[in-house]
């Protein structure tokens, strides 16, 4: 699978062994910085991050940040991305099933690699379940309030 990945500063040891493991399992991996660990500005990785899976160049993205909170904010800026914050496995799971997430967050602060590895194999392996989530999923490309009183 194409895969784009970002972080800031703050996940960027948490970047590299990604990159590494992913690349390893056989998957092309496009990673869109940072190199160094000079602090930088989560939105600004996260906007190039989005545009990689917009554009379709990638098929799925992981974004990194000390928290997930910043880089999951600045992808889901992008109308093309549905970004899931996830800690644990039963909700990456759930993100591809339910939502069809394209990009999966994850907080180097709080999650141990060995965990980011397993909501990331779950994540690309899980697929959409479609029927009623589709109708949902749609609605999340066209924001406007409907009847909520049922
Ligand atoms: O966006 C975040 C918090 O919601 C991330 O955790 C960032 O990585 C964090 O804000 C970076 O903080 P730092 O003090 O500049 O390292």
């Amino acid at each position: 699978m194409r895969i784009a990945i970002a972080s800031d500063h703050a996940a960027l040891d948490m970047k590299a062994a990604l990159v590494d493991w992913l690349q390893e399992a056989g998957h092309e991996v496009s990673d869109l910085g940072p190199m160094t660990a000079d602090s930088v500005d989560y939105p600004d990785f996260g906007y190039k991050l989005a545009e990689e899976v917009a554009s379709g160049r990638a098929e799925r993205g992981v974004a990194l940040c000390g928290s997930g909170i910043g880089i999951s904010m600045a992808v889901n800026r992008n109308p093309a991305c549905r970004c899931a914050l996830v800690s644990e496995g039963l909700s990456a799971k759930l993100a591809r099933e339910h939502n069809d997430a394209n990009v999966i967050a994850m907080g180097a602060r709080l999650v141990g690699i060995e965990i980011a590895k397993d909501c990331l194999d779950v994540f690309l392996k899980t697929p959409f379940g479609g029927d009623r989530h589709q109708r949902r999923v749609d609605k999340l490309s066209a924001p406007q309030v409907e009847g909520t009183s049922a």
